[in-house]
């Protein structure tokens, strides 16, 4: 059964604070890759907290074919990949994807790990302590972590931000293929439009809170879109392997 996500008119209040309101989607299902983009402090973050039922709020979250309405098949990747712990790299991944289980390890679970690592590209650092790491090894072990726990909804907040550009290119390509050859519904936030352009079929734009628009990416990322939210003048174009890409030109300028 292929996994599902909708979203039904759900908020986020922080005590008195309401930051995000009235967010509705269409249904997403495995094999789709939805970006949710929007400026800072927009409300992106505390929409994955609240989808991964980390903060409770208005509204209604439907999960279905994962299993059934449980949160088990749903699996979170922050944005704040900071840790202090002395686990190594190993380690963390295994005991991530053992997460609540109360069975011994098994040799699946380490072969899991392994080949985890692997797709990462991450096998070299294996054995290196967490709080050794690089800022971009962090998030891919971060990253690691989460596949490892075989999500059937995968909610990845930035996953690229600290990566170098080979990296993002790769890591999006991986996640890209995993949505598509084991039906994984992904949604991620992220700040780049142009991967957003390579790597999702859909795109949410939350803007103070509310979701502005939802749509098939090339429909949703125009100049308008780069005017209205960010305040910049750009074109969309086509690469030379013919993906739609965001050139700016660069700010607005205000002739009044
Ligand atoms: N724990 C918290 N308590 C109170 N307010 C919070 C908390 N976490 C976030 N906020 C506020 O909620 C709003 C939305 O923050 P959020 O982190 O969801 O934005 P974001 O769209 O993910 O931003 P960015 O792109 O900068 O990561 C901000 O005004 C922020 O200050």
């Amino acid at each position: 059964m292929v996994a599902t996500l909708q979203l039904n008119d759900v908020g986020v209040r922080y005590g008195r604070q309401n930051v995000l309101s009235g967010i509705t989607t269409p249904l997403l299902k495995g094999g789709e890759v939805t970006a949710v983009i929007g400026p800072n402090a927009a409300g992106k973050s505390s929409l994955f907290r609240r989808i991964a039922g980390l903060l409770g709020g208005p509204g209604h979250i439907s999960i279905g074919g994962a299993n059934e309405t449980s949160l088990s098949g749903v699996c979170y990747m922050p944005q704040d990949t900071s840790v202090n712990t002395v686990l190594t790299v190993f380690e963390s991944i295994l005991l991530a994807r053992k997460q609540g289980a109360t069975s011994r390890v098994r040799d699946q679970d380490l072969e899991a790990v392994e080949s985890t690592l692997a797709s990462v590209r991450i096998e070299s650092i294996a054995f290196k302590n967490l709080c050794e790491l690089s800022g971009g090894q962090r998030q891919l072990v971060s990253l690691a972590q989460t596949l490892a726990r075989e999500p059937k909804i995968l909610l990845l907040d930035e996953p690229t931000s600290a990566l170098d550009l080979h990296r993002q290119v790769e890591v999006l390509a991986l996640i890209r293929a995993l949505s598509t050859k084991q039906q994984i519904c992904v949604v991620l936030a992220i700040h780049d439009l142009n991967q957003v352009l390579r790597v999702a079929d859909r795109v949410m734009v939350i803007d103070a809170g509310t979701m502005v628009s939802c749509g098939p990416v090339e429909a949703v990322i125009t100049p308008a879109l780069l005017r209205d939210i960010y305040k910049v003048d750009g074109r969309i174009e086509r690469c030379s392997r013919l993906c739609s890409q965001v050139i700016i030109d660069g700010p607005i300028v205000d002739h009044a």
